[in-house]
C-alpha cells in the first residue's frame, strides 16, 4: 500500500526532510527498545540524504546500519554499495554505527547470501527503517527484471532473509534482502529522483505484473505503508 507521498523543491529539500523523518524514527526505536537498525540502498541517488544522516546526534554506536542490497564486489572497489555508505553515510555522528555488510568473502554469492542471513538475522526483524531506491527498468533493491531468482526474492514465505540474483541488466552478481524481510520495516521509504523515476513509478502504479516491474511487489504487498519522497 503506498502511503504518504511527499514532493520536494529539489534534492537537498527531500535529503534535509528525509534525513530528519529517518532520524526520528531511528530514535524512536533507540528509546523504545535500546536499539535501532536500518537497511539503505545504493546507487547515485541515496549520497545527500546519506550525508544528511550522518550529521544527526543519535545514539549510533546502539543503531546498525545494512544495504537492502549489494553487488558481489569487495568493499574496496567503486561499484560497491558498501563502499558507498562508508564513504556518505559512516561519517561524522554516524561514524560509530555498527555497519553489517552484506558482502562476504566467499567463492559464491550463494555462500555470502547464507552468512549475511544469519549475521543481519537480529536486526531485521522488522527493521526500524528501510530506504529503498529504483531504477528506470522497475527494479528496487536487486528485484530485477529477469532476475534468476526472482520469485524466490518476492516470496513473503521465503526463509533466507538474503539472496543472491543474477540478472542480464544488474551487471555484477548480486546480494538483496527480499522481500519478506524488508515489507514490514516500521517506516518503509521509497526514494526517488527525476522525471524518469517518476513516469517509472506511474507506469508502476498502473498494473500488477511483478515480474514486468519488480517494485510493483513493494508498492502492492508490503505489510507497512510506502511512503514516498521524490524530488525532480
Ligand atoms: O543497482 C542499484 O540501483 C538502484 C537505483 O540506483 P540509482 O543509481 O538509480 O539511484 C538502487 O536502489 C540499488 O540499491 C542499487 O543496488
Amino acid at each position: 500500500m503506498i502511503g504518504q507521498e511527499h514532493i520536494f523543491a529539489n534534492g537537498a529539500e527531500l535529503a534535509e526532510t528525509l534525513a530528519k523523518d529517518v532520524a526520528e524514527r531511528l530514535e524512536r526505536g533507540l528509546s523504545e527498545r535500546g536499539t535501532a537498525s536500518i537497511a539503505v540502498s545504493g546507487g547515485s541517488t541515496p549520497k545527500l540524504f546519506f550525508n544528511e544522516l550522518s550529521k544527526h546526534k543519535l545514539d549510533w554506536k546502539n543503531i546498525s546500519v545494512t544495504l537492502v542490497d549489494e553487488r558481489f564486489v569487495a568493499p574496496e572497489s567503486d561499484r560497491s554499495n558498501h563502499k558507498l555508505v562508508a564513504d556518505y553515510l559512516l561519517q561524522n555522528a554516524a561514524t560509530y554505527a555498527y555497519f553489517v555488510p552484506l558482502f562476504q568473502f566467499f567463492a559464491t554469492p550463494d555462500d555470502a547470501a547464507t552468512l549475511a542471513t544469519v549475521k543481519t538475522e537480529a536486526i531485521c526483524d522488522p527493521f526500524d527503517v528501510v530506504v529503498l531506491g529504483m531504477g528506470t527498468d522497475g527494479h528496487t533493491a536487486s528485484f530485477f527484471p529477469g532476475g534468476d531468482n526472482l520469485e524466490e526474492a518476492l516470496d513473503l514465505d521465503e526463509e533466507r532473509a538474503v539472496l543472491p540474483m543474477a540478472a542480464e541488466t544488474a551487471g555484477e552478481e548480486r546480494l538483496t534482502f527480499n522481500l519478506s524481510a524488508l515489507h514490514d520495516a516500521r517506516f518503509l521509504v521509497l526514494h526517488i529522483e527525476g522525471a524518469a523515476k517518476k513516469e517509472t513509478l506511474d507506469k508502476a502504479k498502473s498494473d500488477l505484473d511483478e515480474e514486468d516491474m519488480p517494485v510493483r511487489a513493494v508498492l502492492n504487498r508490503a505489510e507497512s505503508p510506502v511512503h514516498i519522497y521524490w524530488a525532480p
